[in-house]
């Protein structure tokens, strides 16, 4: 099985991208999504014991734990030293079960993979990219996001360009989503995975 890993920087359409290749077939797994599920459990009394405050109702509040990590880079490695084991166990749940079910190929959509070394985890990476103009726009666009908290994450982050030198596939998400579609697939033709 190839193991097919998909970063990019934020905003720039990893979520979109992953659901072409869903719509393709391959099984994808999402940390983001790993995280959302984990927020609303297991990890839910650990950070409410290290964050007090930030979890309501068993759920962990995304924004106030974005308060009390962004910019606080010593708070963010302890919250990231309790969420990326419990996201690795899942993907590796996935991984096995994707193995044994005998697929040819499947997707980690994983958006520190660079920044946490997981490319050692996969057989090929894909980096999806977009004008540094248009991933400001994209991002601002969504509600309780400030040019502050962009810059907070985005400093946390490697460049695109250093991203875009390190993938084996990049995918242009500036183009609409016909386009992206379109360069899903002719990934899938040179990993010689049918769709
Ligand atoms: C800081 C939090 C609460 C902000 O939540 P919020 O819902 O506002 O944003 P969301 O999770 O959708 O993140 C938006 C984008 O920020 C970036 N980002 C998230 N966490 C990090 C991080 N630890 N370092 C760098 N960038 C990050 C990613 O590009 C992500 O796609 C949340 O991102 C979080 O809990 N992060 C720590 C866990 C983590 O490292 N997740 C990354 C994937 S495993
Ligand atoms: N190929 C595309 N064509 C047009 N718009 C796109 C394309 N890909 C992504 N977008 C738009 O860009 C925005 C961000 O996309 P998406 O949520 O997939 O990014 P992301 O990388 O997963 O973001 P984050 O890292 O913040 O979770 C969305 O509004 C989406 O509609």
């Amino acid at each position: 099985m190839i193991v097919l890993g998909l970063t990019g920087s934020i905003g720039m359409g990893k979520s979109t991208t992953a659901a072409l290749f869903a719509e393709a077939g391959v099984p994808v797994h999402s940390a983001d999504a790993a995280v959302h599920t984990l927020y609303a459990g297991a990890a839910a009394p650990l950070i409410d014991t290290v964050f007090p405050g930030t979890v309501t109702n068993g759920v962990v509040d995304r924004e106030r734990l974005a308060q009390r990590v962004l910019g606080d880079a010593l708070a963010l490695r302890r919250l990231e030293a309790i969420v990326h084991p419990l996201v690795r166990g899942s993907e590796q749940r996935f991984v096995d079960a994707q193995e044994m079910a005998g697929a040819p190929l499947a997707v980690l959509d994983i958006p520190l993979l660079f920044e946490t070394g997981g490319e050692s985890r996969c057989d090929k990476v894909v980096v999806v990219s977009a004008p540094f103009e248009m991933q400001r726009e994209r991002v601002l666009a969504r509600p309780g996001m400030s040019d502050e908290k962009f810059t907070a994450i985005l400093d946390k982050q490697i460049p695109d360009a250093e991203k875009r030198a390190r993938a084996d596939f990049v995918v242009d998400t500036s183009k609409g989503t016909e386009d992206a579609r379109r360069q899903v697939g002719a990934i899938l033709d040179r990993l010689g995975v049918g769709h």
